[in-house]
């Protein structure tokens, strides 16, 4: 690039920073002055304001200058909050404005104009732009097209706009390092820079170089389901964290952080994220994990967590059960269900007082079914409560009635009776009336519970009704069509009940039990939420969705998954795209394909893709790094011995290292027999840890969704991958690595690897 153009720019980044400066000044400016105005509020009201409490007016009076006072307080923090908050960004911008300049020239205009493309808008007087928020609608044109016409989405339709120059710079505090000139879309070069970076334990930011498919993801504003199917690398999760921004900007007013939810594959992931956001100025969104959301959902049952989940080895027969309560038809069947007990069939518990009945579970039964056939489950609920609410109370007089009534009157303190008529406010006129004004209160007091029990919906046996539902599944639901006999479906309610009986239940049975509670209950899901991410969606039931989708029901859907990553739904993942289908309307439905994978060198992206016997579909990305070695060792000792040299050569070249294990189990043996050797490794054991810098052995659970500089496999013998059902988790472990893939094994290998021709490795 021509040096009088560095310089020339040079001079227009020198004029914007300047023009930063002044308005950093100005705000600076503005927040002394707002927080010297608090100051004087404050002062003015402690001198002029006395407390007038005498009379009414005078109450009044000084209410309604608290009240002034009030509000002209908030309105200056209001003030100074969002000056803090244009200060920050300025602050942020200073040091590297913006990344992009593009020349346009739009319709029969006479005149180019330019535009600068940064981190946030930029204005020097009202609608002066000097630079552009990358999010947007005419930054659009940056990620979509290279010079030429170039279309992008404004709020009033399309656009289309003639791009004769696109540049793009790298700026380090304020000073211009590298300026060119691409035809391209984003240019690869810059790409390659990007990508060529060492790993981190957290996430970046990818808006310099969002590629034109992940832009069509990030700001799509139509569909009620966007379900992005990409390899493992492709950008998925990048593309969704940058939409999230683009969310929050394009419906800034309207919409909050709160308001959007992400289900992530595991806590570990959600600290791996969590700094992309706040790096494009926005706050976090709500994170959580399904098994979170259950938990939570469910606080006195113990769910299943993640690591009992994996590490328990389905059969046949029990993926076969997994299957049925995941699928779609199971929900189907279980809103059936939920439906015919408005006829019938609905369990109840006794209302117990003091070790007795106070309202029999058939009373609430014959209440509950009395009400007309157009009520609903939760207008019966309702109507329900308000009438047990209505015989408890006629139950006060019987009980006061009662010897222990009488016991505990002539028990009372004094400060008890006091207390009582502090709360009743009641006028004493004779003995008769005060013993009976404090038998009734002793009675209100101890029916509380009752009360509580009545609003809390205690008189419904969830419990029983699960047990119920699952008895009654064979005449609902076709269990031969998924290969279940009457006998095995008997002997699985028999194990659930035991779990049940201990407090515990499986995942899948947690999704049903709480949707099935729901409808008892009549809840109508949480409506705030507007938009919805699951990541790593190849993992859910359809049932899963199904009841996030109840649970959520305004909520638009953003779903991003690997079919080919699916490390517990197996092969019923690939249905799963079907059966979203028929959850939302079509023509508001939109799939995108990505296939291009960024994360790895061409040899790896191209090592792992032979582990997938359809991976026929995935383009690796031109990065070039060694071709992965795979060790096979006689022993566990020379194999831990070569996990020990591969792991400290990739200290030594500053690298990351996860050593990825199936289990737990191997994992602590590994990292034990690490430190024998005087190797020092973190081991992740749970979720709840964080990732650190050097070397890491992680289960491969865990490992879902992260990244690593250098990935050492960890023990891909046969005896650990013996078979076909862990082609997935196999490639899952190896898509982890950025630049350098080591595969070490003990005596023999998994032959999963059989499918990858032999140049696209080195065997030692
Ligand atoms: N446009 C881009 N510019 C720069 N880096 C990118 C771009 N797209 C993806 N990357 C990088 O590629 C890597 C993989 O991206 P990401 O983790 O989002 O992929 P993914 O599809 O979610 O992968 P997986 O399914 O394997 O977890 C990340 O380091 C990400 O920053």
């Amino acid at each position: 690039m021509a040096d009088n153009i560095k310089t020339q720019e040079q001079h227009h980044l020198d004029h914007v920073i300047d023009e930063i400066h002044i308005s950093q000044k100005d705000l600076e400016q503005k927040i002394k002055a707002t927080k010297r105005d608090v100051k004087d509020i404050n002062r003015n009201f402690n001198n002029d304001v006395r407390l007038k409490t005498e009379t009414y007016s005078g109450m009044m009076e000084t209410a309604m200058s608290i009240r002034q006072q009030q509000q002209m307080l908030s309105e200056r923090e209001n003030r100074q909050e969002h000056a803090a908050r244009e200060l920050g960004t300025l602050n942020k911008l200073e040091q590297n404005p913006y990344f992009a300049r593009i020349d346009f020239r739009e319709g029969d205009e006479k005149r180019d104009e330019t535009i600068y493309i940064g981190m946030a808008s930029f204005t020097d007087r009202p609608d002066h732009y000097l630079i552009y928020d990358w999010r947007a609608p005419i930054s659009s044109i940056y990620y979509n097209g290279g010079i030429g016409n170039v279309s992008y989405m404004t709020p009033d339709g399309e656009q289309t706009v003639d791009v004769k120059l696109k540049r793009q710079f790298q700026i380090e505090n304020s000073k211009i390092k590298t300026v060119f000139d691409t035809e391209e879309v984003v240019g690869d070069q810059m790409l390659l820079d990007a990508l060529s970076n060492r790993s981190d334990t957290k996430m970046k930011s990818i808006v310099t170089t969002i590629q034109k498919e992940q832009n069509q993801i990030i700001r799509d504003t139509d569909s009620d389901l966007l379900f992005v199917q990409g390899s493992a690398g492709s950008g998925k999760t990048a593309a969704v964290l940058q939409r999230v921004a683009f969310l929050l900007y394009q419906y800034r007013g309207n919409l909050h952080s709160g308001q959007i939810i992400l289900f992530s594959p595991n806590q570990l992931f959600n600290d791996y994220i969590n700094q992309v956001l706040p790096e494009l100025g926005e706050q976090n969104m709500v994170q959580m994990t399904f098994y979170q959301y259950s938990s939570h959902r469910l606080p006195s049952v113990q769910v299943e967590t993640l690591s009992e989940r994996f590490t328990e080895q389905l059969d046949k027969t029990a993926q076969k059960l997994t299957d049925v309560k995941g699928s779609l038809d199971y929900f189907r069947a279980v809103s059936a269900y939920a439906n015919h007990l408005n006829k019938e069939d609905m369990r109840f518990r006794n209302l117990m007082f003091n070790g007795e009945i106070l309202i029999p579970k058939e009373k609430i039964a014959e209440i509950y079914y009395g009400f007309n056939e157009n009520y609903n489950l939760r207008n019966r609920l309702e109507s329900t409560k308000e009438e047990l609410m209505k015989i408890l109370n006629r139950k006060i007089h019987v009980e006061m009635r009662k010897k222990w009534v009488e016991d505990a009157v002539q028990n009372l303190s004094k400060e008890e009776i006091q207390q009582f008529h502090a709360e009743g406010e009641e006028e004493i006129l004779n003995a008769d009336k005060e013993f009976k004004f404090l038998a009734r209160r002793i009675v209100i007091k101890s029916f509380r519970k009752v009360q509580r029990q009545i609003s809390r919906n205690h008189w419904l046996s969830i419990n029983n009704q699960f047990v119920h539902m699952l008895k009654e599944m064979p005449k609902i639901l076709n269990l031969a069509d998924f290969g279940i006999s009457n006998e095995l479906w008997a002997e699985e309610i028999k194990a659930t009940v035991g779990r049940l009986k201990k407090g515990r239940l499986s995942l899948a049975d947690a999704s049903s039990y709480i949707y099935l509670y729901d409808l008892m209950t009549g809840k109508r899901g949480d409506k705030d939420i507007r938009y919805l991410f699951i990541d790593e969606v190849q993992d859910y039931s359809a049932f899963q969705l199904a009841f996030l989708k109840f649970s959520f029901p305004r909520a638009r859907f953003t779903l991003l998954g690997d079919l080919n990553q699916a490390i517990f739904t197996h092969e019923n993942s690939r249905k799963l795209l079907g059966e979203l289908g028929s959850m939302f309307p079509e023509d508001k439905t939109r799939v995108v394909q990505l296939t291009k994978s960024y994360r790895s060198t061409e040899q790896i992206t191209n090592f792992t893709k032979h582990l997938l016997t359809n991976g026929e579909n995935i383009i690796p990305f031109n990065r070039q790094g060694d071709l992965p070695h795979i060790y096979v060792k006689d022993g566990v000792d020379a194999a831990v011995e070569q996990v020990k040299q591969q792991s400290e050569l990739n200290l030594a070249d500053h690298e990351t290292t996860a050593i990825i294990g199936k289990t737990l189990k191997e994992c602590q043996e590994l990292s034990g027999k690490l430190a024998e050797l005087g190797v020092k490794s973190t081991l992740i054991r749970t979720e709840n840890q964080r990732l650190v810098k050097g070397i890491i052995v992680v289960p491969s659970y865990l490992a879902k969704g992260l990244e690593f500089d250098s990935v050492i496999m960890w023990d891909a013998s046969t005896a650990c991958y013996p078979d076909e059902s862990d082609r997935q988790l196999v490639y899952t472990i190896c898509t982890r690595a950025m630049h350098r893939l080591t595969v070490v094994a003990v005596k023999s290998l998994s032959p999963i690897f059989e499918t990858v021709p032999q140049d696209e490795y080195e065997l030692n």
